[in-house]
């Protein structure tokens, strides 16, 4: 670390210490991330070579997003394309313990299986749950390897196990030619915020649900997916899909079909590929606006965290100014959105293992769906319809999901969705119907071998070395636990992972950590996994040619820059495809946080100059 990076550590380490940023007015909180951001991205990048190299391109000839995310870098075509490896924030794990130290099934069993759900209360609804889902399938699946393992339960635990044993597909890891990682996993997605999970990652993948007429996407009368004769839905990704997932799929593809109709107006002379090109970018361009000033905004609901994503996205001087006058102070007074050129800070863009890591929350997920009954008349607005049936989650998942959601509908399955909170992200609360659960291949298809999802998910972090929880913290810059209190303050919690771990804090899985940390006040999300959030959420953005370089009229057309300037958030998106649906249903403010809840309360105080939250 160079001196003076070493000064800005301590000073973070200090207010570490004094657990303050997150109390902090909100300037001084957002100079204590900017800190950490940077120390982050000087630190916790490490440039995983490969031994797959790209080339030099013209980048005029390439004004679009490929298919399979290829030509984006300015200098390297592959960075980024499907099929690249993943990065790392920080070394692997030098852990002294095995795979099975301690036995995933133990763990899955004793701390994470869910006992009776805990949600997100008022806060987080099951489309901002779908939504996760949405963003993941866009940027991230680890390619498999062909080789099976199995994990078998041991008998201490093997009576509360739904499955005893279970087979799956290793993980597929290639040399790197890197001294620091030497060996590497495939990304078998795009990493870019491409939309690839409604347009898909390769030719093949596009071809299938492209119209080829106006540059629309296939989509069926009834408003939701299209599907192939085995009736697996014609989307971007189709694996591990269900009702929620699909539904959102189906929603921006209305959308790009209406940013098409929209440009086809105002641009008669497009032909359906410019309509097509033109209409990813601005979708996929509106998806990546509501994830950063909408849904990151509800996930961590405080002024800080609202400062800063906007920021991210319009810079210090704010939207008026930016809409003005573009990006023309730089990142800071004007967002990172529309920068001259991509920044990746010395380290080509991927996606990173811990990333992954931490994205691990399908603790989100409820055991059921309840589905509200939206034809029952009600003149007045603002109205919570009632509960009509309660669906299993099992019911909707796969084919079966699908042929569910058809007969439920588009709109009853939003506004209940809508209506539902969706699960906390904490321990004790992993589904227990994920333990015994059909995964699906690359193509949608049924695998014959069940899994234990909870297991799994513990072996996979051993397995592609993503160092244990309090390793992570450490790599993290962060201040390691020393003893389960410092961890959690409820005493069920610590005798849990007493007799699962000792007394020894190294031994601690991440997701079992960060699924029992103290929770920052507002934060759904522990705030070790919102510090890798804090670099990745602003990478996405700043090393992407289309939202930096060719983030302007002429790639992206002056009403299609247009069309992505005015939406501020999914309610937006949702308005624009049912007009009538959020005046009738949504009485908070965000989509995404439950509907019946009340909106926010007006705060007079300019959101800079706020005191601590
Ligand atoms: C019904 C809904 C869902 C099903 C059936 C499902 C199922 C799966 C399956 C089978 C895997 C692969 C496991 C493996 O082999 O390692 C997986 C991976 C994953 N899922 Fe889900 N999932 C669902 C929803 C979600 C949600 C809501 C999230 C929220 C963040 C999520 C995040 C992830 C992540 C981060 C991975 C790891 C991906 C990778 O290894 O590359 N999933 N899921």
């Amino acid at each position: 670390m160079s001196l003076f990076d070493r000064f800005l550590f301590y000073v973070v380490h200090m207010v570490d210490k004094l657990g303050l940023w997150h109390r902090l007015p909100v300037l001084i909180g957002l100079g204590y991330l900017a800190l950490r951001r940077h120390l982050h991205q000087r630190y916790n990048l490490l440039h995983v070579e490969t031994t797959m190299s790209g080339k030099k391109y013209d980048v005029h000839q390439y004004p679009h997003r490929t298919a399979d995310g290829k030509c984006n870098h300015p200098t390297d075509d592959i960075v980024g394309s499907q099929g690249t490896i993943f990065g790392r924030n920080m070394h692997p794990s030098t852990t002294k313990y095995g795979l099975l130290e301690p036995h995933p099934s133990v763990v899955a069993t004793k701390l994470l299986e869910r006992r009776k759900i805990v949600d997100c209360g008022k806060q987080f609804n099951m489309i901002a749950c779908s939504w996760l889902q949405f963003m993941i399938h866009d940027w991230i699946d680890h390619m498999e390897d062909t080789h099976q393992v199995e994990i078998v339960a041991p008998k201490e635990v093997a009576g509360q196990c739904p499955l005893k044993s279970f087979k799956f597909y290793k993980s597929k890891e290639i040399s790197t030619g890197s001294l620091q990682t030497k060996t590497g996993f495939v990304n078998s997605r795009t990493p870019w915020w491409d939309g690839s999970v409604i347009y898909g990652n390769n030719e093949a993948g596009m071809g299938k649900v492209r119209a080829y007429k106006d540059g629309k996407l296939k989509i069926s009368s009834d408003g939701l997916l299209e599907h192939d004769e085995k009736g697996i839905p014609i989307s971007g990704d189709v694996r591990n899909c269900w009702a929620g997932f699909s539904l959102l799929q189906a929603l921006f593809v209305k959308e790009h079909n209406l940013v098409c109709d929209m440009l086809k107006e105002n641009y008669p002379d497009f032909d359906d590929e410019k309509l097509y090109q033109l209409s990813r970018l601005v979708t996929s361009a509106v998806i990546a606006k509501i994830h950063t000033i909408d849904w990151t905004v509800e996930l961590l609901k405080t002024d800080t965290l609202l400062a800063a994503m906007r920021i991210n996205w319009y810079g210090l001087l704010g939207k008026k100014i930016k809409d003005k006058f573009g990006n023309i102070f730089g990142p800071e007074l004007s967002g990172l959105v529309g920068l001259k050129s991509p920044q990746d800070h010395g380290v080509p863009y991927s996606l990173t293992e811990e990333f992954v890591s931490v994205y691990r929350m399908h603790t989100t997920l409820p055991e059921k769906i309840l589905l509200r009954d939206i034809d029952s008349k009600a003149s007045k607005q603002k109205y919570t319809p009632p509960i009509e049936e309660e669906v299993n989650m099992k019911d909707l998942i796969g084919k079966e999901g699908e042929n569910r959601l058809s007969k439920i509908g588009m709109e009853k399955m939003l506004v209940s969705m809508g209506y539902q909170a969706c699960g906390a992200v904490t321990l004790w609360n992993y589904p227990s119907w994920m333990r015994d659960l059909v995964a699906h291949d690359i193509d949608g298809d049924e695998r014959p071998d069940r899994v234990d999802m909870a297991s799994l998910e513990i072996y996979r972090d051993r397995e592609r070395k993503v160092p244990r929880y309090n390793e992570f913290r450490r790599n993290l810059l962060m201040i390691p636990i020393s003893k389960w209190e410092d961890l959690t303050d409820d005493e069920e919690v610590i005798d849990a992972l007493y007799e699962v771990y000792g007394d020894d804090v190294e031994k601690l899985d991440l997701l079992v950590g960060i699924h029992a940390e103290k929770k920052i006040k507002g934060f759904a999300i522990s705030e070790t996994a919102f510090f890798i959030f804090v670099l990745i959420a602003s990478r996405r953005l700043e090393a992407d040619r289309f939202f930096t370089t060719n983030f302007n009229s002429q790639t992206y057309t002056e009403e299609g820059l247009q069309w992505v300037n005015r939406t501020e958030c999914l309610k937006d998106v949702i308005d624009r495809h049912f007009p009538e649906m959020s005046r009738n249903y949504m009485r908070c403010s965000s989509a995404f946080s439950v509907w019946d809840s009340d909106p926010n309360a007006p705060n007079y105080i300019p959101l800079y100059l706020r005191p601590a939250s």
